[in-house]
């Protein structure tokens, strides 16, 4: 299936290659000290689709695989710095963006994607892929957004080439109820993708049906144009490791863009390897909750046991 999807704003391109054997991959995320999401799982995801990683904090999280604990906000104004000490020094080639925890936090994203995207142009070069990963509430139900700051994410979409949301991240964006089926969710994405002009990766993993499946829906390329969906199926494992699956498969996305013809492609390869990576996450012995899944597991795989 051909996929028509945005293209950056065309800048000349500068002397130095557009897309470097390494790409320099930003993770904008909270922490997680057990290692199963956030940034840290960021960082194993973009090394194990061979990028360079790099990690600005929004929030400090007290959790592990049984939940979260605490929740420490350095602000905004320590925000800026940790990203514009990243962007003054590294040409990245593209953006993760999770847990953003609050308002201010997302407008301050917004305000340095703007202030790159124009530093870039000023300098002949192409602005980074960005990818969001709306994150809301973590699997164990405690609220990683501030409530009320909803709006500022609708905001930040619209800023990202790409955003990945579960099904009730997608319903909050739409402002609907949540789905209950698949077709309802492809439903209401194409409908969000459609009139917010943003191609999203909808996630099915939290249905229960024998494949957890995720769709790539980018809206028309003209107004009377048919949205594009481009379905990525997967059997669905039976695990109770499904900790960070969703900050895991962004992160790869993001770091498979540069190595990529286009989304549907990294769409595709980030899906099969996390796959993976959850069949592999019980053979890690890692906590007594809902365990991660295996980042390395291409890499150097754990027999199980
Ligand atoms: N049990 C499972 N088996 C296979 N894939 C799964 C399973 N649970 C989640 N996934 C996949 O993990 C990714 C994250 O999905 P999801 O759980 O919907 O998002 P989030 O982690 O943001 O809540 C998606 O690619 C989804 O299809
Ligand atoms: C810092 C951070 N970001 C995202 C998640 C969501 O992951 P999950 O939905 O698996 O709990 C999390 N628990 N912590």
């Amino acid at each position: 299936m051909t996929l028509a999807l945005p293209q950056h704003a065309p800048a000349p391109r500068g002397d130095r290659p557009r897309r470097p054997s390494r790409p320099r991959v930003l993770s904008i995320a909270g922490t997680d000290p057990t290692g199963g999401a956030g940034i840290q799982a960021d960082l194993k995801s973009f090394a194990a689709h061979g990028a360079y990683g790099m990690a600005v904090t929004t929030a400090l999280v007290a959790q592990n695989t049984h939940g979260v604990r605490s929740v420490h906000v350095p602000g905004p104004a320590f925000l800026r710095e940790q990203l514009d000490a990243v962007s003054d020094d590294v040409e990245i080639d593209a953006v993760k963006i999770g847990m953003v925890a609050d308002e201010a936090n997302a407008r301050e994203i917004g305000a340095w994607l703007d202030a790159l995207a124009t530093a870039r142009t000023d300098s002949g070069l192409p602005r980074p892929w960005v990818v969001l990963d709306p994150v809301m509430v973590a699997t164990s139900g405690h609220r990683l957004l501030d409530a009320g700051a909803e709006q500022a994410v609708r905001d930040l979409a619209a800023r990202a080439d790409v955003v990945t949301p579960n099904l009730p991240e997608l319903a909050v964006l739409a402002g609907q109820d949540v789905a209950t089926t698949w077709d309802d969710a492809l439903h209401q994405a194409t409908s969000y993708a459609t009139t917010s002009d943003t191609v999203v990766l909808l996630k099915g993993g939290h249905l229960t049906g024998a494949t957890s499946p995720d769709a790539l829906v980018a809206p028309g390329t003209t107004p009377d144009a048919a949205p594009v969906v481009t379905t990525f199926d997967a059997a669905r494992v039976h695990t109770l490791h499904t900790h960070g699956t969703g900050c895991s498969l962004s992160a790869a996305l993001a770091a498979l863009r540069p190595q990529r013809e286009g989304w549907a492609e990294a769409a595709r390869d980030a899906k099969a390897w996390l796959t993976g990576a959850l069949r592999a996450g019980s053979a890690l012995r890692v906590g007594t909750g809902r365990g991660p899944v295996d980042h390395l597991h291409a890499v150097s795989p754990v027999a199980p046991g």
